[in-house]
């Protein structure tokens, strides 16, 4: 068996609190970014794209977050919108795929968010090919139109998720997987 194809039945994703730093370096992130838009794309229209948080730039987005948080919930204790500020500090990189359709007569909004999930995919499994974790999350404010504008999503523009990136402290263990037979059927 290639190693590639190994690569692909036994990677897995690791949860962003057991990474740690180094994050990949900005060769290394371009190419992360480069595997990110070679996706199937229907009529080449790049209906995806992508914004970095890395350093102070998570505190920022964590700090807008955190703030929308309190703001619909002012009852909450502070333990959850320090939560909220937390969101993207625990990998030392993260990497928003926003979903960004484009008008078009043959090309449906659906199949093009389908592209954004391939170009999410491509993401986490370059950064696990170069020897990071990584994990494809979302979280409340994924859906959050003030986090969203605040964030510099257009209206049309949605978040794919959030690719957590960083170096593993530990192997990640196994992970039920559905077998073949319960999702197979031949025509
Ligand atoms: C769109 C999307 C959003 C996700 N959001 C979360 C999330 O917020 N929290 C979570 O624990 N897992 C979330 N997951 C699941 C993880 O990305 C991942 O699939 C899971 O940890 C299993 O990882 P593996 O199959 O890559 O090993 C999400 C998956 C997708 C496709």
């Amino acid at each position: 068996m290639s190693d590639v194809v190994e690569f692909l039945k036994t990677r897995r994703s690791v949860k962003p609190r057991e990474m740690t730093g180094p994050a990949p370096s900005p060769a290394e992130l371009d190419t992360i970014l480069t595997i990110g838009a070679r996706v199937p794309d229907h009529g080449k229209l790049a209906p995806w794209r992508f914004i970095v948080f890395e350093g102070e730039a998570r505190d920022r987005a964590g700090a807008i977050i955190a703030e929308v948080f309190a703001q619909k919930h002012p009852e909450a204790p502070a333990a959850d919108v320090e939560a909220a500020r937390g969101a993207l500090r625990q990998a030392p990189l993260v990497v928003a795929v926003v979903s960004s359709p484009k008008p078009h007569d043959k090309v449906p909004a659906w199949e093009q968010e389908l592209s954004a999930g391939a170009s999410a995919l491509n993401l986490v499994t370059a950064a696990t090919a170069l020897g990071y974790g990584a994990n494809w999350l979302s979280g409340w404010f994924a859906y959050d139109r003030d986090v969203m504008d605040r964030l510099g999503l257009k209206p049309e523009e949605r978040f794919a998720g959030f690719i957590h990136i960083g170096t593993p402290q530990r192997h990640s263990s196994e992970r039920p997987r559905p077998t073949l037979s319960e999702i197979v059927t031949r025509f």
